[in-house]
């Protein structure tokens, strides 16, 4: 497929969260369609109303963003055509009319990933303020801004501040340092995106059952990719749903699906007894910090 083709973008909304500013990064001149949730954006790209769909899946606070991988496991059958990966600085904003106020807070709404990345700061600084969940980052920002005559903060990013006029009355609130986090882009075809300047990392991301009743199952499909040397950077286990102690596993490898070393260790993973899902190779992009 070419590029120009790809142009209808669904992105977890609205403008200005850190998923639209990784969707602007990688596509600055395509139309960028706000959805209010992950699986919004899903069923967008399965049901082909967009091309593509853009959507956070790891942060390197909070771990795994769990319904966009348990949709891409149970619901969808799509393919990652490349990972974004962002800086994520979070900061307290209020309305600019509440902005002498805001010690007086008296409800914070954010992300739920957002609101975990803060969490020691919002503890010790506003422990007994109610922490509200919401779609994302930026929909909070523009809830606080549409209530100016109450005084409550949205944890975001300064895109947000800038967007819905709001005032960052504490910056940097994320509790660790390193926050980043890693969006995937998403496609019922399993392409690669084209003409864009990767960061020369190529991955390919498998989801795989282990056969049942096997003991060392799991060291068996270690050794299927130690024994090739692919590098594995990323392992998981999610709940299959199906029972206490049924899993699936994620596993990211460092390598082309295509290459014959993967072809071979695929069909050993299935001699195996292994269902075997790969998600497709795909590039890395950095969003310009
Ligand atoms: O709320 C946003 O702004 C998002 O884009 C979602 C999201 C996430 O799901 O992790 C993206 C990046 C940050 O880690 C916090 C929130």
């Amino acid at each position: 497929m070419k590029e120009k083709e790809l142009n209808k973008i669904a992105y977890l909304g609205p403008e200005a969260s850190f998923t639209y500013l990784a969707t602007k990064s990688l596509f600055p001149n395509e139309t960028l369609i706000p959805y209010t949730t992950i699986p919004e954006c899903i069923e967008a790209v399965s049901s082909e109303k967009v091309d593509l769909a853009v959507v956070p899946l790891e942060n390197a606070i909070e771990g795994t963003v769990p319904l966009t991988i348990d949709y891409l496991y149970h619901e969808a059958e799509l393919f990652i055509v490349a990972e974004v990966l962002s800086k994520i600085q979070q900061h307290l904003m209020v309305h600019k009319a509440q902005k002498d106020n805001w010690h007086n807070i008296e409800e914070i709404y954010s992300h739920p990933h957002a609101l975990a990345q803060c969490h020691k700061y919002l503890f010790y600084r506003f422990s007994k303020v109610p922490l509200h969940q919401f779609s994302s980052t930026s929909a909070a920002a523009k809830l606080v801004s549409e209530n100016p005559d109450r005084c409550i903060a949205a944890v975001g990013n300064t895109s947000s501040a800038e967007k819905y006029n709001l005032e960052i009355v504490e910056k940097n609130i994320h509790d660790f340092h390193f926050n980043h986090t890693r969006f995937v882009v998403l496609s019922k075809k399993n392409i690669r995106l084209q003409g864009k300047e990767s960061e020369g990392k190529t991955k390919t991301t498998v989801m795989l059952t282990l056969p049942e009743n096997v003991s060392g199952a799991l060291h068996q499909v270690l050794s299927v990719y130690a024994w090739r040397k692919l590098d594995l950077s990323k392992i998981e286990s999610r709940p299959l749903k199906t029972g206490l102690g049924d899993y699936f596993f994620i596993m990211d490898i460092l390598a082309d699906e295509n290459e014959p070393m993967m072809k071979g260790a695929f069909e050993e993973l299935k001699a195996l007894g292994c269902t075997v899902k790969s998600l497709g190779t795909y590039d890395t992009y950095l969003t310009p910090e």
